[in-house]
């Protein structure tokens, strides 16, 4: 016998030896996980169980243990990556910019402070209701009037104290539409083939950039204000005013870009499982009516937020994330190479039986009991570890301004939700689904 045709006992368990469909050479199962991502998971899980591998260099798992291991040691084993930064040289740039980056957080994690908060829930509460009336009556699709609508309270937060608001809003708009178009596109799996929407993507970031140069250039010139400060770019400024401009630039720019399709993903479920729930319409009603700033106050709230925390687990934003890992490491007992791609889904993970009572039934007062309904690291809308959503904490307090600026005025037409088919893309969202918002009042009338 060969010596190299023996299994060498003392080398380690390989991503080659992770269970997983034959699928094809090269490629492994890829095409059939692209044709129905969620279909494949749900049905190679119970096949080769909680971890699958895909292809020669991308595994998914589904252990919330797992998950919890990969999402801790992000920034350290495990990188964070997008289809817009993929490939080495992306990779490279992304790791060179950690440091940068988790210092800035730091500053964004200080400005959800009271005073900052008080003055955007104020300031968003108006624009809010005005975007809310300049949609009245109208036949819309539900994700572009949620986004919309949550984009602005986001940036709101960011920048709200810049005269020159709506002119950045709109640039934001923008850039995320096109970057949209860009990951739900097929166009950067092949590094060769003409980019015509990722060029447009580039072009509008370029600009937008731009723009929040001369907004930060603007507030470092007004710097020390002597008062407190009125949003997040404030509060960056506060700590951060010797820091290169491009690094300010690129925190505020993250947070508008990043925070706009997943605040107005949830958004579009959490109004098409208020109509599917007419009764929590009203519970939510009798919650808002009290001071717009006890919104910070989530226990004056709790069946918003029961609702909300419901609309998340069924309807995760992301709904499948990844992270590759920046060298060879250990998972789950196999070694893991560098390069190799590491995805997991919220989606599956908040419906699996084994960390859930119950999962395929929305029902928002499993949050009421007083007790978590779910098995340690099971729940993860906001990611995890390290690179963790920051905006964790504010996204409910936005859904929130959101659904008072809507609700307390207005009545909700929608179809019915199972008649909305989801988009399993970069972010899941419902698919070209009509809304519209009446005032109460002409509806009561009409009902005379
Ligand atoms: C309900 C609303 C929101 C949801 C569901 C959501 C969800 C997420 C998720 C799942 C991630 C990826 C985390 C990971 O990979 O572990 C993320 C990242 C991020 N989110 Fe949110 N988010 C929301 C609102 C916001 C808001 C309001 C902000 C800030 C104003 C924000 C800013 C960010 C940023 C900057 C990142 C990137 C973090 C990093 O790479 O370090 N998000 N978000």
């Amino acid at each position: 016998m060969f010596s190299f045709f023996k299994k060498d006992k003392n080398k380690l368990p390989s991503i080659f030896d992770i269970p997983g469909p034959k699928g094809k050479f090269l490629i492994g199962d890829a095409m059939r996980f692209d044709e129905d991502p969620v279909g494949w998971m749900l049905e190679t899980k119970p096949e080769f169980g909680d971890m699958v591998r895909l292809d020669s260099e991308t595994v998914v798992i589904h252990d919330a243990g797992l998950i919890e291991k990969v999402c801790s040691e992000t920034n350290e084993d495990y990188i964070l990556d997008n289809a817009m930064t993929a490939g080495k040289h992306g990779r490279k740039k992304l790791i060179d910019g950690i440091a940068e980056w988790m210092q800035s957080r730091k500053y964004l994690g200080k400005a959800l402070n009271r005073h900052v908060l008080t003055q955007h829930i104020g300031r968003a509460g108006v624009s809010l209701e005005r975007e809310v009336d300049k949609r009245s009556d109208q036949e819309q699709d539900l994700f572009d009037a949620s986004q919309n609508l949550l984009g602005c309270a986001v940036a709101d937060f960011v920048v709200g104290a810049d005269p020159e608001f709506k002119r950045i809003f709109d640039a934001v708009e923008e850039v995320f539409w096109a970057s949209l178009n860009v990951t739900d596109s097929e166009e950067t799996r092949l590094p060769w083939m003409p980019r015509p929407i990722a060029k447009r993507a580039e072009r509008l970031n370029k600009e937008l950039v731009e723009l929040l140069h001369q907004v930060v250039k603007r507030r470092l010139a007004e710097y020390p204000r002597n008062e407190a400060p009125r949003d997040a770019l404030d509060q960056l400024i506060e700590g951060m005013h010797d820091a290169p401009e491009e690094q300010l630039v690129a925190a505020v720019r993250l947070m508008m870009v990043t925070a706009h399709g997943p605040s107005g993903s949830i958004f579009s479920w959490c109004l098409l499982r208020l109509a599917e729930h007419p009764e929590y319409i009203e519970k939510i009603r009798e919650e808002m009516d009290r001071d717009a700033k006890d919104i910070l106050i989530p226990s004056k709230f709790p069946n918003t937020h029961a609702f909300l925390k419901e609309t998340m687990r069924m309807h995760p934003s992301n709904w499948l994330m990844g992270r590759t890992a920046q060298r060879d490491t250990m998972l789950g007992g196999y070694l893991i190479p560098e390069d190799c791609r590491i995805l997991f889904s919220p989606f599956v993970l908040h419906r699996d039986e084994r960390y859930w009572d119950r999962p395929e039934e929305f029902d928002p007062e499993r949050w009421l009991t007083g007790k978590a309904p779910h098995k340690e690291n099971a729940y993860i809308p906001f990611g995890s570890g390290p690179r963790i959503c920051p905006g964790a904490l504010l996204g409910p307090i936005q859904l929130m301004l959101g659904l008072r600026a809507l609700l307390s005025r207005y009545e909700l037409i929608l179809p019915p939700l199972e008649t909305a088919l989801p988009m399993h893309s970069t972010l899941l969202r419902p698919d070209n689904v009509k809304c519209r918002w009446v005032l109460r009042e002409n509806l009561q009338k009409q009902a005379v």
